[in-house]
């Protein structure tokens, strides 16, 4: 008897309730439609692309055979998770996806109760899972946890203090591996090369063989003899698991696409894990479709795309990005200093060290999703006698602040901080925003800080920090295209703790830190229609401050303010501290300090996010006067 005709399935599908409806074979033809309708989605929207495809199989037998959401599922990074959002009650929103008031493009605890975590930042899935999975061993949520981590993610260090801390708890806790061996990029280090020979070493087993592999499932009287000929198989074949070590279970490797073998695997390990157990999948990012597999980063971000080409659809630039001007400066400043080396933490294309590593490939290290590692590394290359740029997101950095303070700080090392996507990023939203460089940076004693105001500023800080030899310094610079300003043929060191006057004017000196000077401008110009003329400085520094422009500006004017693409606690706030402390603000002056709102901002573009935290031209321009008691009539 032929099977019936197959009705479209995933118009059957609101929640993954409905999933426990579908046969096998049903759910074999939801996972195309579900591949099908997130390409469909992602060209009109661009996002992450590559990683949600490699896992469609998984979300769908994940949420088929667990119960969700009381059975919780922690996508590591959360950038895979958008078939995970088609599939729980989310696929009308599928295609508000990263903008104004859409979906996040991560997983967000606020968005879904199917969204048990939120994500963003890598490496942390496996220390939820193991929360949630203690919490419910002491009477909290009941569930299971299951944390889907990548082979990228799993370089993170926290990944591994995760499962030497499940591997000790014993509990009862899910860690499936993605592994396809991307990263952004390919990835690095002797891990991935370990996990590929799990693989190449032993070809894919079948599901007997990788049931029996699951030691821990097997009633105990079997257990000991399986665990013998298993590791004397292992041994042979690859030596052990790292995994097993830990006191996890290793399941695998199995076909991460083959919905056969992880439906069965996951009911298995449903009603019999009772152990810590790792489910080791093999996966292609970029899955199912042809441009994302082909591109070099398996389609890991994309902008909109047509898609029946996957040619993608890219604004045109005015100008080139910071990030791009940041590399290039770098390039020139180590053709004449073969000292300057650079680090990044698995973001080569994204920090532009991509273009530093083709011109001097022994200079430049990528040390994966390793930020705490690639500080202190930074800070034995400073030691050993090398200028090292550690190039990395401010957001991101957030991840090896004790390594600044006690590895680079402490000791004054010549560490050089390239701090990339200043202020608000847009459509990564609040967990990808660099608000609080500014403020963890400043507050440390010999650090320099810096942020440039245009990418002519950038060049002339890449050649300070070059120059800086005796103490850390950190500049910053924000996503996106520059200014299209005018630049210099070459880099010039600035004099440490200088800023510049930009305009010369009168009662209001406004005091800008980094690239909201554009905004301040544009303030000056509409306030100049009212007969007023603010002087603007560019600070270039929050440390160390330039105390002789802003006294003598504290003396020159009736008020100061402070404009900076940073949080409560940076250049603003040491500002405040100098007037405070040298008596100004003892006799009336009046100060104010605009910085981000004490709330996260949501994704958006760059543009509506800093209206959302006042920081644009029309806020400047009232802040302006207000601060004169200018009344200014209601808009209509
Ligand atoms: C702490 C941190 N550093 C860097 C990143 C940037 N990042 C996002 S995804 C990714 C690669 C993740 O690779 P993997 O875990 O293998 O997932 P895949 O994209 O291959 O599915 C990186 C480096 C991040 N999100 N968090
Ligand atoms: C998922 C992730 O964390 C990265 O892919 C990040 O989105 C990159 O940001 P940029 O697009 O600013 O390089
Ligand atoms: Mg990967």
């Amino acid at each position: 008897m032929t099977n019936p005709p197959l009705t479209p399935t995933l118009d059957r599908v609101n929640t993954p309730t409905d999933l426990k409806a579908l046969s096998d074979r049903e759910l074999h033809q939801l996972a195309g439609e579900l591949r099908a309708e997130t390409i469909s989605a992602v060209s009109e929207t661009g996002g992450h692309l590559g990683a949600g495809l490699g896992v469609v199989e998984l979300t769908v037998a994940l949420h088929a055979v667990f119960d969700t959401p009381r059975d919780k599922i922690i996508w590591d990074v959360g950038h895979q998770c958008y078939p995970h959002k088609i599939l729980t009650g989310r696929r009308d929103r599928i295609r508000t996806l990263r903008t104004k008031g859409g979906l996040s493009g991560f997983t967000k605890r606020s968005e879904s109760p199917y969204d048990a975590f939120g994500a963003g930042h890598s490496s942390t899935s496996i220390s939820a899972a193991v929360g949630f999975a203690m919490a419910r061993e002491l009477g909290g949520d009941p569930g299971d946890a299951i944390a889907v981590i990548g082979d990228g993610a799993l370089t993170g260090g926290m990944a591994f203090e995760a499962l030497n801390h499940g591997g000790h708890m014993g509990k009862r806790v899910f860690v499936v591996l993605n592994d396809n061996e991307m990263s952004i990029s390919p990835p690095v280090g002797a891990l991935s090369s370990y996990l590929t020979r799990l693989y190449t070493g032993a070809p894919f087993q079948d599901l007997r063989a990788v049931a029996k592999g699951a030691v821990g499932l097997l009633p105990e009287p079997f257990q000991e003899g399986a665990r013998r000929a298993k590791e004397m198989l292992k041994g042979m074949a690859v030596g052990g698991t790292l995994f097993e070590e830990l006191n996890w279970n290793y399941v695998g490797p199995v076909d991460g696409h083959d919905l056969d073998q992880l439906l069965p695997l996951f009911r298995m390990l449903k009603t019999r894990a009772t152990a810590p157990t790792l489910i080791h999948i093999v996966t292609k990012k970029g899955k199912g479709y042809a441009p994302a597999e082909g591109a070099p980063d398996r389609g890991h971000a994309t902008a909109k795309f047509d898609l029946v080409t996957g040619k993608q659809v890219k604004a045109p630039s005015n100008a080139p990005s910071y990030t791009k001007i940041f590399a290039q400066s770098l390039i020139a400043e180590a053709e004449r200093d073969d000292k300057i080396v650079a680090v990044t933490a698995a973001m080569p294309e994204g920090t532009g060290l991509n273009l530093f590593a083709e011109r001097f490939p022994r200079r430049c290290f990528d040390v994966g999703i390793a930020e705490q590692h690639a500080v202190t590394f930074s800070a034995g290359l400073a030691a050993g006698g090398l200028k090292p740029f550690c190039t990395i997101y401010s957001t991101f950095l957030q991840r090896g602040y004790d390594q600044i303070v006690h590895d680079v700080a402490i000791q004054r090392l010549p560490v050089r901080f390239a701090i990339d996507r200043a202020g608000l990023v847009g459509a990564d939203g609040a967990t990808h925003a660099g608000s609080f460089d500014v403020g963890f940076m400043s507050s440390l004693p010999g650090m320099v800080v810096m942020a440039a105001a245009d990418e002519a500023e950038l060049v002339h800080m890449v050649a300070t920090a070059v120059a800086l030899d005796d103490r850390p310094c950190a500049f910053r610079y924000p996503r996106g295209e520059g200014m299209g300003v005018d630049m210099p043929d070459c880099g010039v060191p600035l004099e440490i703790g200088r800023g510049r006057i930009v305009a010369e004017g009168g009662r209001v000196a406004i005091l800008s830190f980094g690239t909201r000077l554009a905004e301040v401008l544009k303030a000056r110009e509409s306030l100049a229609q009212r007969g007023l003329a603010p002087t603007v400085a560019d600070a270039r520094f929050a440390k160390p401050l330039d105390r002789e422009l802003i006294l003598r500006l504290a003396r020159e004017h009736e008020a100061i303010i402070t404009v900076e693409e940073g949080a409560i606690g940076g250049f603003g706030s040491h500002v405040a501290q100098l007037l405070f402390d040298e008596g100004v603000m003892d006799r009336g002056f009046k100060f104010r300090s605009m910085v981000l709102p004490d709330s996260f901002i949501d994704h958006a573009n760059p543009e509506d996010m800093y209206a959302a935290a006042a920081m644009n031209a029309p806020q400047i321009e009232a802040k302006v006067l207000e601060v004169l008691g200018v009344a200014v009539a209601k808009r209509a």
